[in-house]
C-alpha cells in the first residue's frame, strides 16, 4: 500500500495543475467579457454551456466521472460568468433598475388605502392631512391604488396566522407596485406593516431589497441562482416559494436582501439575476 504522505504529494501536485488551468480559462473568460462589453452579448449563453457540458462530460472514462465533470464543469462555468458579470459592473454596462431615489416620501395632497388590520398604524404613519381609505382587503387596496384613487397603500406584511409574506408580495409582483418603506411598531408587538406604491422610488439610505424570480423545479435550479448572492456575499434574511404552475411544476421565490442598489455587489448578483432568472423583479429597496 502506498503511503499517505505520498499519495497526498501527487494529489497537492494535480491541484498545483488544475489551479493553473482554471487561472489560464479565467483569463480567456475575461477575454469573452471584453468582446461582450463591447459588443452588447449577454453574457449566459445556455446552448454553449449544455454543448460543453455534453462535450467534457463524454470525455470521462466511467459514469461516475462523467457525472463528476458535469457538476465540476457546471461550477467553473458559474464562476467564469460571475467573474464577467463584475466586469460589465465595473465598465458601467449595469442597466439601470429604474428606481429612482428620494431623500423623503411626500404625503402632501396624498391619500393611501389601508385594511382593517392597519389602521391604527396607518393612522400613526401619516401625517394628518394623508387622506385615509379603508378597504375590505389586499387585493382590494391594490386595485384602488392601481386605478389611482389613492397614491399609497399601507398594509399588513405579514398574514397573520402563518407569518408569510409571499401571497402579499406575490399581488406587489402581479400588480408591478414598489414597496418603498417597511414600518415597524414598537415595541413589542412588533407589527410589520408595507408602504406601497406604483413609483420605482427608493429612499436614501434603503439597506433591504426585496426580490423576485421564478424556476423550474428541476435538480439544482435554485441552488445555481442563489449562487449569484453567496458568490457576492450577500445576506439574505427571507426567502419563500409559491407555486405558479402545476405542470411542469415551477415555483415564484421571494427573496428579502440586505443592500442598496448602489452596492456593486448588489449589482453584481442583479447582472446575474436578471440574465440567467425567469421574470426576476426587484420589488424594493427599502428601509
Ligand atoms: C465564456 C463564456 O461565457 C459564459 C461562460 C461559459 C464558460 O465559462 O465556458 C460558457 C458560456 C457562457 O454562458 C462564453 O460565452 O463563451
Amino acid at each position: 500500500m502506498k503511503d499517505l504522505l505520498d499519495i497526498r504529494k501527487e494529489i497537492d501536485g494535480i491541484d498545483r495543475q488544475i489551479v493553473e488551468l482554471f487561472e489560464n480559462r479565467m483569463v480567456l473568460t475575461t477575454q469573452v467579457a471584453e468582446y461582450k462589453i463591447s459588443t452588447g452579448k449577454a453574457v449566459f449563453d445556455k446552448e454553449r454551456e449544455v454543448s460543453k457540458l455534453d462535450s467534457v462530460a463524454a470525455l470521462a472514462h466511467s459514469d461516475f466521472n462523467s457525472h463528476g465533470v458535469r457538476e465540476l464543469f457546471e461550477h467553473i462555468m458559474s464562476v467564469s460568468r460571475k467573474r464577467q458579470y463584475q466586469l460589465l459592473t465595473e465598465h458601467g454596462k449595469f442597466a439601470p433598475t429604474g428606481f429612482v431615489e428620494v431623500k423623503e416620501l411626500d404625503f402632501t395632497h396624498a391619500a393611501a388605502a389601508f385594511i382593517s388590520a392597519s389602521e391604527e398604524a396607518a393612522k400613526s404613519y401619516f401625517p394628518e392631512e394623508c387622506g385615509l381609505q379603508k378597504c375590505a382587503d389586499w387585493r382590494e387596496a391594490c386595485d384602488v391604488l392601481q386605478r389611482e384613487e389613492v397614491n399609497f397603500a399601507f398594509l399588513p406584511m405579514q398574514d397573520p396566522t402563518s407569518g408569510y409574506v409571499s401571497a402579499n408580495y406575490n399581488l406587489v409582483a402581479e400588480y408591478g407596485f414598489y414597496i418603498l418603506e417597511k414600518y415597524e411598531t414598537s415595541p413589542q408587538p412588533k407589527d410589520r406593516y408595507l408602504l406601497i406604491s406604483k413609483d420605482r422610488v427608493t429612499l436614501s439610505g434603503a439597506d433591504k431589497i426585496s426580490i423576485c424570480f421564478e424556476a423550474p423545479d428541476a435538480c439544482g435550479s435554485l441552488y445555481h441562482l442563489m449562487s449569484h448572492l453567496t458568490y457576492n456575499n450577500l445576506n439574505m434574511n427571507r426567502i419563500e416559494s409559491i407555486v405558479i404552475s402545476r405542470d411542469p411544476l415551477d415555483y415564484r421565490f421571494f427573496m428579502d436582501l440586505s443592500g442598496n442598489l448602489n452596492d456593486s455587489a448588489i449589482k453584481n448578483a442583479v447582472l446575474g439575476l436578471r440574465d440567467e432568472a425567469r421574470n426576476f423583479k426587484i420589488l424594493g429597496n427599502y428601509r
